[in-house]
């Protein structure tokens, strides 16, 4: 056993490494800096807590940590490993402030891992003693959830751009920022705001191969649409059979209701958001971790630096903010390896909120949930592709998801809500789940807006300036499932139409068949259904008593849609509606959709 594979043994108890916890050790070690971006539990803390240990003479890592609750579970739990830690925020005693300050002093600090926030770092007196002790021991630095420096990434904090003069006052230390989400924009952000030097990029697959992906339609449930939902989420976490699980939430309110709820129906469930009192909090969390509970109904404050291993199932009731805060939440899911399910309850109206209501650099993210979530393709295809990972669909040994399972049927259930959105607008009316949906917004204020950040500072999203306008999109606008992620099942026909080009198809209540009119409100659906007649480009030809001048016309239903599977921006809009005369096929429809 070489070295550092003995220090693993030591304090971790294990004996072997994970994918590429070696490698950052070694360039750490090698005064290198690092950037790793590894899944949420894949063990990044072993890359900057093994360094310290096994290296001769005095040595510190300081580790800069987002939250002080996450900071504390980590030192408790390196302290249980027998590392030597400390913690300096704005908890901290004075007394024991001294002490850190002149142990760092002493020419031989004692700690090996040193454990603070942006915030204390940026204090000249644990600064001056960091200067101090670089002289006399070797100082390291590592940043945790890097992606916090980033204005592009999902949980920015200005605090974090403090870190930027780090690199001034300690030129010749190594640095390594790990994070478990990053897009290309934001890796670029992390190694631009910390000043990393041709850093060593370690980066594996995000894929987390035991979650199945899974998304429901609130708006498909049925009037009451909420309480349906609330009727299928219960039946979902009893059919987990006491399995530990997590449902997210955006609305500190919406917690309180589903635990409530959900605890009448029997399931032993605790709410957890920033409006519960800290002690609340952390007894709610512990309870949940040894198994008190088998559902913690929580906002986004909960879950950073969690670890607990068999968390077998994580539902999202409402849409999350961004698919990297999907892929962070998600990926609570199952951090020992065996089979877990992440499924996300959405409706079309809460995402047409959010996407109205996002601003400045956020704008785009609540789009790209939309398409993960209102498209008929494989999810983690799409979910990775949206990190710039090229892939295939779902396959065993991984787990399938919901598309994978049963393609046709979840492009005939894409096929039923672009649909109903479709039918909805062209009458007038708002969308049947936007109707339905309506019943929630009794608790819900627009989604951002009570959007938690733990440590109360503000963020883009929440910095809203007079100047900054919202994007408010026309009235009648419905989502457009543009299979814009790589990964959606769009028609890769070799005579679809010219890139971008609109499609004028006219519908009416002769001579259009079903099956047409499957293709031509959903192409990317309708390619996975069993149907011959589908114009896949230009402009549709329909039979003539419904075309020009045949009823189609008459009873006015002229839609100007998008070529789907193509790149388009913006929302797919139905003009010249007339609600007079038009009868939607509905019954050839559903018979289409076999779902009586
Ligand atoms: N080589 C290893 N073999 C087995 N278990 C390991 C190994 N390395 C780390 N672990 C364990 O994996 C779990 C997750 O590790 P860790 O908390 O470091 O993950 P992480 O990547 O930081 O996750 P997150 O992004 O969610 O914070 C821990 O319980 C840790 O002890």
């Amino acid at each position: 056993m070489d070295a550092l594979t003995a220090a693993l043994h030591r304090y971790w108890g294990v004996s072997a490494f994970r994918p590429l916890q070696r490698e950052a050790v070694v360039a750490f070690l090698e005064g290198r800096d690092v950037l790793v971006i590894l899944p949420t539990g894949a063990g990044k803390s072993v890359t900057y807590q093994l360094p310290p240990v096994c290296q001769e003479g005095p040595a510190v890592t300081v580790v800069v940590s987002p939250l002080i609750s996450l900071a504390k579970d980590q030192v408790n739990a390196a302290c249980e490993r027998g590392l030597e830690c400390e913690v300096y925020n704005s908890t901290v005693a004075e007394g024991r402030k001294a002490a850190i300050v002149s142990d760092l002093c002493s020419g031989a600090p004692s700690m090996q891992l040193l454990y603070t926030t942006p915030e204390s770092l940026a204090l000249p007196l644990l600064r001056d003693a960091l200067k101090e002790a670089r002289s006399s021991c070797t100082l390291r630095f590592a940043i945790d959830e890097a992606h916090c420096v980033s204005q592009w990434g999902h949980d920015f904090r200005p605090a974090y751009l403090a870190l930027q003069s780090l690199r001034e006052d300690f030129p010749g230390a190594p640095f390594l920022a790990c994070t478990a989400t990053a897009t290309q924009r934001v890796k670029d952000s992390i190694i631009q705001s910390l000043g990393l030097k041709s850093p060593v990029i370690l980066e594996s697959s995000f894929n987390r191969p035991n979650i199945s992906y899974e998304m429901r339609h609130k708006g498909l449930m049925g009037k009451g649409s909420r309480a349906a939902a609330l009727k299928d989420l219960v039946k979902l976490i009893q059919a987990q059979q006491g399995s530990t699980g997590i449902v997210y939430a955006h609305q500190r309110k919406t917690c309180d209701w589903l635990a409530a709820k959900l605890g009448n129906a029997g399931v032993d469930a605790a709410a957890y958001h920033a409006g519960r009192d800290a002690s609340e909090r952390s007894r709610a969390q512990a309870q949940w971790m040894d198994g008190a509970f088998d559902c913690i109904v929580a906002t986004v404050a909960f879950g950073m630096g969690v670890d607990k291993a068999d968390v077998r199932w994580v539902v999202h009731w409402d849409a999350p903010n961004s698919l990297e805060g999907y892929s962070q939440e998600s990926g609570r899911a199952g951090r020992d390896g065996l089979p877990c399910k992440a499924i996300m309850y959405t409706s079309r109206k809460h995402l047409n909120q959010m996407r109205n209501m996002e601003v400045g650099d956020r704008r785009g993210s609540a789009e790209a949930v939309g398409d993960l979530a209102l498209t008929a393709c494989c999810r983690r295809k799409a979910l990775l592709a949206y990190f710039g990972e090229k892939r295939g669909r779902c396959e065993p040994p991984e787990e399938l998801c919901d598309f994978c399972r049963d393609p046709k049927a979840l492009a005939a259930m894409v096929a039923k809500l672009d649909t109903k959105a479709e039918l909805a607008a062209a009458n007038g009316l708002q969308v049947d789940d936007e109707r339905a949906d309506s019943g929630e917004s009794e608790d819900e204020s627009p989604p951002l807006a009570d959007k938690e950040n733990p440590k109360g500072l503000s963020s883009p999203t929440q910095d809203r300036g007079p100047a900054q306008k919202r994007a408010k999109k026309p009235p009648g606008a419905v989502w457009e499932p543009a299979c814009k992620l790589p990964g959606s099942a769009a028609p890769q026909s070799s005579q679809s139409g010219k890139q971008g080009a609109k499609r004028s198809v006219q519908l009416g209540r002769r001579g259009v068949s079903s099956k047409e009119y499957l293709a031509d409100v959903t192409p990317a659906a309708a390619s996975l259904l069993p149907c011959q007649d589908r114009a896949d480009s230009g402009p549709t030809k329909l039979p003539a008593n419904s075309s020009g001048t045949g009823e189609g016309k008459q009873a006015g239903m002229s839609c100007m849609l998008r070529n789907a599977g193509q790149s388009s921006a913006g929302p797919r809009y139905i003009t010249g509606l007339r609600r007079k005369g038009f009868v939607p096929p509905l019954k050839a429809l559903k018979r289409d959709l076999g779902s009586s």
